[in-house]
């Protein structure tokens, strides 16, 4: 048995000697092998060895768990999963700090091993950081600045008189009237197309792309944190994985090809109406050979970003919206009585009318507060370590801004389970400044549709809410047929299938939709 000596006798304390040379020597050791500085990463749940934090992610809506870890650790929480650090934002502050006033550092995207598998890295909100993401968002940024997006009212007027039109026709496909509405806008500024009424050639394939994208991004995730898995996928026979990445590669090329030739042809008929691909064509018209056959596919590939980035995500809201004015009547009738009042029964609300209704204003903005369409933002990446008050961010940091968090900020909204448009207005019933841009994203990776979202949404709305009462609907047996506000986890929340009623406000609004005359080009 080894007993340790006793520092009371001498031969005790000879003995200690060699052990303290010992500790000394292994302290040395230590800071000469251990950073001088280790980091102090932001505080959160504790990590197991190897796997880190993988066993705590909950697959489930995982904005809520990080939610809770927000109020536990605080606005700024670091997780790990197999040494890939992961930071989650939880408030405004932490985001303007991080995503905003550094955006030079952290405005990467986490590298996705299956979009460079499938050869592309097509796709804006996942490119890396760099000169061909500049310029791809530069070229849709042209576009879609605010004051060049009213060459495009009169036709989203024009596609959301049509949807409610058929609202009051075919209420029960209200989800089929929503997608058409979004796909035609999306499809119209991309190419200038119109979709056809029932089921469309190219809106379908687009839709099949789009819902790979947004079907497979926590896939592509795991994939990325498990490289080794990723590899073996990709050379085990029999796995399929080439030949999946294959097809869909082949879908995408269909995808961009298809409405890219219409608007050749109709160029060449004389009869292009003005998109982002017409004018696009237009301006490379002059270059000839391998110049012009590049340029013909990143005008392709910056084209199909409009459709797939901006279609599901205005589908997503306008669902909500339905869904939150069956569930909050009030809300409803304030914003009915403010249009009635500001524009009469005379006539349609317009793009004109927009200052003139802060009720309605508030309301739009309450939705996507209360409905925030990815609720987990789109990650962020770091491109060098940084300090962070006293917490160190390391160089590839996933940075994940938890929305949820944000619209749930009690510091900033009260009541933030309640839908209150009132929360946008001012005592004196004007709009504050606090206008939702978490959902639209920060820094200079923010959405870069966010005009061409705004106008979309907001015709839609008023629209809507200027002629149709939205309400629960009545069963055969006269029961109220109940309506819960459920969404999927996927990365855009749109509500799972609902029923409700949708009606004509009264015979003199259906009359005035139907007289209305609108064009569409
Ligand atoms: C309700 C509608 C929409 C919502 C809620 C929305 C939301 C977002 C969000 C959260 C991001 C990521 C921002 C970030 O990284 O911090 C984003 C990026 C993007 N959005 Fe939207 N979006 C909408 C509509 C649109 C539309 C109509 C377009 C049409 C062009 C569009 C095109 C894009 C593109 C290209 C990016 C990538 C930007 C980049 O990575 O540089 N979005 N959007």
């Amino acid at each position: 048995m080894y007993y340790l000596p006793s520092l009371n006798d001498a031969e005790g304390a000879s003995s200690w000697l060699p052990w303290l040379g010992l500790c000394a020597a292994g302290l040395a050791l230590y800071g000469a092998l251990w950073p001088k500085n280790r980091p102090t990463y932001p505080p959160g749940p504790k990590p197991l060895p190897f796997v880190g934090n993988i066993p705590q992610l909950p697959i489930v809506r995982p904005w809520l768990r990080f939610t809770e870890w927000g109020k536990q650790y605080g606005d700024i929480v670091h997780i790990t999963a197999f040494g890939y650090h992961i930071v989650i934002l939880n408030s405004v502050s932490a985001i303007n700090d991080i995503l905003d006033k550094r955006s030079r550092i952290f405005s990467d995207r986490p590298r996705l091993r299956f979009m460079s598998f499938l050869n592309g890295d097509l796709f804006i909100p996942m490119m890396p950081y760099g000169d061909t993401w500049r310029k791809h968002r530069g070229l849709l940024h042209q576009k879609f600045r605010a004051g060049e997006l009213s060459i495009f009212r009169t036709m989203e007027f024009a596609q959301a008189h049509e949807m409610v039109k058929r609202f009051m026709t075919k209420p029960d496909d209200f989800f089929v009237h929503v997608k058409n509405y979004t796909g035609s806008v999306t499809m119209h500024v991309a190419y200038g197309y119109r979709p056809s009424e029932g089921r469309d050639h190219i809106l379908e394939k687009a839709d099949e792309v789009t819902h790979f994208f947004t079907d497979n991004l926590i896939k592509a995730t795991i994939m990325e944190i498990f490289p080794a898995l990723h590899r073996i996928l990709e050379w085990l026979p029999g796995t399929g994985y080439k030949e999946w990445a294959f097809q869909v590669r082949k879908m995408l090329d269909e995808v961009l090809d298809l409405p890219f030739k219409f608007v050749e042809n109709e160029i060449s008929k004389g009869a292009a109406q003005p998109s982002f691909t017409s004018d696009q064509l237009d301006k490379v018209g002059g270059l000839k050979g391998d110049e012009l056959k590049d340029s013909h596919k990143w005008i392709k590939e910056v084209a199909g970003n409009i459709y797939i980035a901006g279609t599901d995500t205005m589908y997503a809201a306008l669902l909500s919206f339905i869904q939150s004015m069956v569930l909050h009547q009030d809300a409803q009738k304030k914003a009915q009585i403010e249009i009635d009042r500001v524009i009469g029964h005379e006539r349609l609300p317009e793009f004109s009318d927009r200052e003139s209704l802060p009720y309605v204003e508030a309301l739009y903005r309450e939705l996507l507060r209360y409905r925030p369409v990815t609720p987990l933002g789109v990650p962020h990446a770091g491109t060098e370590g940084t300090f962070y008050s006293e917490y160190y961010l390391p160089e590839k940091v996933v940075v994940l801004p938890n929305v949820w968090a944000m619209t749930r900020d009690e510091r900033v909204y009260s009541n933030p389970d309640k839908f209150l448009p009132e929360r946008f207005l001012t005592s004196e019933g004007k709009l504050n400044n606090d206008n939702i841009p978490l959902t639209y994203g920060f820094g200079r990776r923010a959405c870069v549709g966010r005009p061409l979202a705004e106008d979309t949404l907001w015709i839609a709305i008023v629209l809507t809410l200027a002629t149709c009462d939205i309400a629960k609907k009545t069963d055969k047996n006269g029961q109220l047929v109940d309506v819960q506000d459920l969404f999927p986890d996927n990365l855009i929340s749109t509500p799972l299938p609902f029923e409700c009623s949708i009606k004509p406000r009264s015979a003199a609004k259906k009359k005035l939709m139907e007289t209305v005359d609108v064009n569409i080009s």
